[in-house]
């Protein structure tokens, strides 16, 4: 059983098709890439696997269940947590904050708090923050407001506010957008050193070089079907990429 699998997922707006008929998976382990010219379908997969659009047809399952149907916080829950294209984060907010959320969310409120109380839920959160921050190297700004912080390290918040959940399934879209080339290269190093930690990761990034240079499996879509799913050396090599993404001056 592979930890993500998307069956023949399709998802339409009105006319336009735009996830045709895709199907791939994730396994415990893994970190997959998903690339494409502008408008394949990347982020409305995404969506679609993380519940943040309703799909026309096909199915998703995590971890052996389906989860088609199910709200985005209760898919969270089940252990898959996402950062967003563009940033969502709280400016007038601590960097504590903000990542507490997270670990709010994934914590099935009144539940913990009817078995454990409500003292020990706020310890469990401050914990799972604390850890998360750390992670990311925030630690040491916490207090901060949110604002404060540099576009790269907003970036890394976010990531943090996805980790405090405690995923087994993380899902990255396009992390790597508005960095520069170093910027880049670090966060491609604590991309993997996750990765190499055991954390399952999707990696949606119009970096070429860096979904080429980490991922283990890169999937291609172009107009909303799947056109490629292979290590990145056959991905690399093969015609109908670079006709649909390579040839495309992005
Ligand atoms: N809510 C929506 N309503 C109507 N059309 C939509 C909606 N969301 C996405 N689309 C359309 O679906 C297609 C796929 O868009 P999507 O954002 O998933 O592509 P993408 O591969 O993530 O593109 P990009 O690389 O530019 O972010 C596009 O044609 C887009 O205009």
């Amino acid at each position: 059983m592979s930890l993500l699998e998307i069956e023949n997922v399709t998802r339409r707006f009105g006319g336009l098709v735009a996830v045709d008929g895709v199907s791939t998976r994730v396994e415990t382990g893994e970190l997959v890439g998903l690339i494409g010219p502008n408008g394949a379908g990347k982020t409305t997969l995404f969506n679609l696997i993380s519940g943040f659009t309703p799909l026309s047809a096909g199915a998703v399952r995590f971890k052996g269940e389906p989860i088609q149907g199910l709200k985005p916080h209760r898919i969270a829950a089940r252990g898959m947590s996402r950062t967003f294209q563009n940033l969502r984060v709280f400016p007038n907010m601590s960097v504590f904050d903000n990542v507490s959320v997270g670990a709010v969310g994934a914590m099935g409120q009144s539940a913990f708090a009817a078995v454990f109380g409500r003292r020990s839920r706020a310890d469990a959160i401050s914990a799972r923050t604390w850890e998360a921050l750390e992670r990311v190297g925030l630690g040491g700004v916490a207090e901060d407001l949110a604002a404060n912080l540099s576009y790269g390290k907003r970036k890394y918040l976010e990531i943090a506010r996805a980790l405090a959940m405690k995923p087994e399934l993380l899902i990255l879209d396009e992390p790597a957008a508005g960095l520069n080339d170093s910027e880049t290269a670090d966060l491609a190093r604590f991309i993997r050193s996750l990765n190499g930690e055991g954390l399952s990761i999707m990696l949606v990034e119009h970096d070429m070089n860096l979904v080429m240079g980490i991922c283990s499996r890169v999937v291609v879509l172009a107009s909303g079907r799947k056109i490629a799913d292979a290590e990145p050396a056959v991905v690399r090599a093969d015609p109908a990429v670079l006709e649909a993404y390579l040839g495309v001056d992005e």
